[in-house]
């Protein structure tokens, strides 16, 4: 480990001039991290259509307006468990500044003063690591963004941990109104999801992901296949290119993030408590075509870590038996030998079938 930890290092130390350097948060568009070399043919996606949901027609007063939209995430929620969030309520200058926040944190010649965050032990609350292997390559830095009190013990740089309260309260916000309109297509009163994942306490951890451009990249996988857990989660990237969603169809389609948009995606702990009703969905990012750098900012939003989750009563019949078995947040966190702050999913031992 630490022989790749050092080779990837030293590379990182100067790949400022040797690469076009990623514009921070631009006007990200289709294909822009990606090179005009040869495309492999592995790891080949398509580019199908992802669901766009208008966050401000969730909300709107118009009834009818209102259902629309309503009707229209019910589909995404249903047949995809991702979409691209619009209309949402975060400003383009904050997010900016959030990325160049983010980027100067992983300023190459500061790598040492991270490396303080690598894993020690089961107590950890802020994780770095750095791999560069054929089954990862990526830097990243994660740290609990809610409750208060467990953010507290988790903090990076000052800048840093500013950037990370700033950016979560405005996130918690368009997850709450989330909750609340998934709780209405469910057939439950508004307040149902907050309720049954006491997210007021919700624990939040927010993933700082770095990857480097092909030509710095050990292999062409720059996160493996994997779900996360938790009631959704939001990511933001400067760039586009690179991250690939398995459909529930069973089809791998590309993920291309119009400018100033989140993609939503379910979390493991939704689908425990639908009883797989609403699923999360196997994603992975890919680097062998990525030309420049790419950051993304991803924020696990989980349920409180003591609260017991279990399907819910109302999607379990004789026609649908439980699929999952219940444990509370911090169990399922731990139960595949991990620790809360790596936020590992652990659906594989929760799932009855
Ligand atoms: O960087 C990405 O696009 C995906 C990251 C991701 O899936 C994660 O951090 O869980
Ligand atoms: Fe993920």
């Amino acid at each position: 480990m630490a022989e790749i930890m050092t080779s990837f290092v030293s590379k990182t130390h100067n790949f400022q001039p040797e690469f076009e350097a990623a514009p921070i948060y631009s006007n990200a568009s289709p294909n822009e991290a990606l090179g005009d070399h040869h495309r492999s043919d592995a790891y080949l996606a398509c580019d199908d259509e992802i669901p766009t949901i208008d966050y401000s027609l969730l909300l709107s007063h118009d009834s009818e307006q209102r259902s629309i939209a309503l009707e229209l995430l019910g589909h995404a929620c249903e047949e995809y468990g991702f979409f691209y969030l619009v209309n949402h309520t975060i400003q383009d200058d904050a997010l900016k500044n959030v990325f160049k926040g983010v980027s100067n944190y992983f300023d190459p010649t500061t790598i040492d003063e991270r490396r303080i965050y690598s894993k020690k032990g089961s107590s950890d609350k802020i994780r770095w690591g750095l791999t560069a292997n054929d089954g990862e390559n990526r830097e990243y830095l994660k740290v609990i963004a809610h409750p208060q009190d467990e953010a507290a013990s988790s903090k990076p740089t000052i800048s840093l941990s500013k950037i990370v309260e700033e950016y979560n309260k405005e996130m918690r916000k368009i997850v709450a109104g989330l909750a609340k309109a998934v709780s209405t297509n469910l057939g439950f009163d508004e307040n149902y999801i907050e309720n049954a994942f006491n997210m007021n306490s919700g624990f939040d951890v927010m993933a700082m992901n770095l990857y480097p451009p092909n030509t710095k990249a050990k292999g062409a996988v720059g996160l493996p296949n994997h779900t996360d857990p938790g009631f959704v989660v939001t990511l933001m990237q400067d760039v586009n290119g690179g991250l690939q969603i398995l459909t529930h169809k069973g089809k791998w389609i590309n993920v291309y993030i119009p400018h100033h948009a989140i993609l939503i995606q379910l979390g493991d702990h939704l689908e425990i408590l639908t009883n797989g009703k609403y699923k999360s969905h196997v994603h992975r990012v890919i680097v062998n075509n990525n030309k420049v750098q790419r950051i993304s900012i991803v924020t696990l939003h989980g349920p409180s870590l003591d609260k017991f989750i279990v399907p819910a009563t109302e999607f379990v019949d004789d026609e649908n038996p439980q699929n999952y078995i219940g444990m509370t947040y911090k169990e399922s966190l731990e139960a595949n030998g991990g620790i809360e702050i790596d936020v590992q999913s652990s659906l594989d031992q929760i799932k009855l079938v």
